[in-house]
């Protein structure tokens, strides 16, 4: 299948950027999708998205993680996306889309992405750890011995071993003083650690607040892949007005044969 894509990075988080508003892309062929992210066999990427037409918002984003199969909502890709759509002439420096957990506000400046993301109503809190869905399913746990951190291994434990079949993304925080955290993600449906990943640092960002480690937002928060900004309101016991910043940025456009 000839087609043009377009390689969009947001803090290292890595995708494939499709134009399908007219909807020759075939979605459900899950072993190409994951051959196009595929990193020696294809392009490479961490998920593939289709931005395709919709009758209410500016357009509407399909996301699939890079095995191959819908994800839930992603926030930096759903940062590239708004810059993909200034790309192609269909928004300016703010728009509104559809993802699969909802619409979405979007604001752009120099480069920088700012998308608001979904409210959070609740935060399940244990002992050793916390869960709340930001548009995707995160586990949140601080975690002390940093250096020795094997992301890959421990995520994978608890992706599988708590989470049974539909599984959840694993984040692992350290607290670096102020409102400033460190955090490496272990990605459902990659199956293995991204340099980044937004809903991620989002849930991380309202967890810490949560906890009582974060006064205030908003949260600075440090990923292999660079730096993300997260503000938020705190409604009791929910959190609303969520708001994701960092930058996004085209890599290379191509052609697939
Ligand atoms: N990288 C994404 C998260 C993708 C979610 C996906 N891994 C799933 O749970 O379906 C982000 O920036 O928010």
């Amino acid at each position: 299948m000839q087609m043009t894509f377009y390689k969009y990075q947001a803090t290292g988080n890595d995708f494939i950027l499709i134009d399908n508003r007219e909807g020759l892309f075939p979605g459900e062929d899950s072993g190409l999708i994951a051959r196009l992210c595929h990193r020696r066999f294809g392009i490479g990427a961490d998920g593939l998205i289709l931005l395709e037409s919709h009758d209410s918002a500016d357009f509407r984003m399909v996301y699939f993680n890079s095995d191959g199969n819908v994800g839930s909502m992603c926030g930096n890709g759903g940062r590239c996306i708004v810059a993909f759509a200034g790309l192609l002439g269909l928004t300016g420096d703010t728009c509104r889309f559809m993802a699969v957990d909802g619409p979405h506000l979007a604001r752009v400046e120099n480069g920088t992405v700012s998308l608001q993301m979904s409210d959070v109503t609740e935060v399940h809190a244990t002992p050793r750890y916390l869960w709340l869905d930001t548009g995707s399913p995160h586990h949140v746990q601080l975690w002390e011995h940093w250096e020795e951190l094997d992301v890959q291994r421990e995520g994978r434990r608890l992706r599988y071993g708590l989470y049974g079949a539909s599984g959840s993304n694993i984040n692992f925080v350290q607290a670096l003083g102020g409102n400033r955290f460190r955090v490496r993600t272990y990605e459902r449906g990659v199956e293995d650690e991204t340099y980044s990943c937004g809903t991620g640092v989002t849930a991380v960002a309202l967890a810490m607040h949560y906890l009582g480690k974060l006064a205030a937002s908003p949260a600075r928060i440090d990923t292999p892949g660079g730096e993300l900004e997260v503000r938020f309101v705190a409604t009791g016991g929910g959190y609303s007005d969520i708001w994701l910043k960092g930058p996004a940025q085209l890599v290379f456009k191509g052609e697939w044969k």
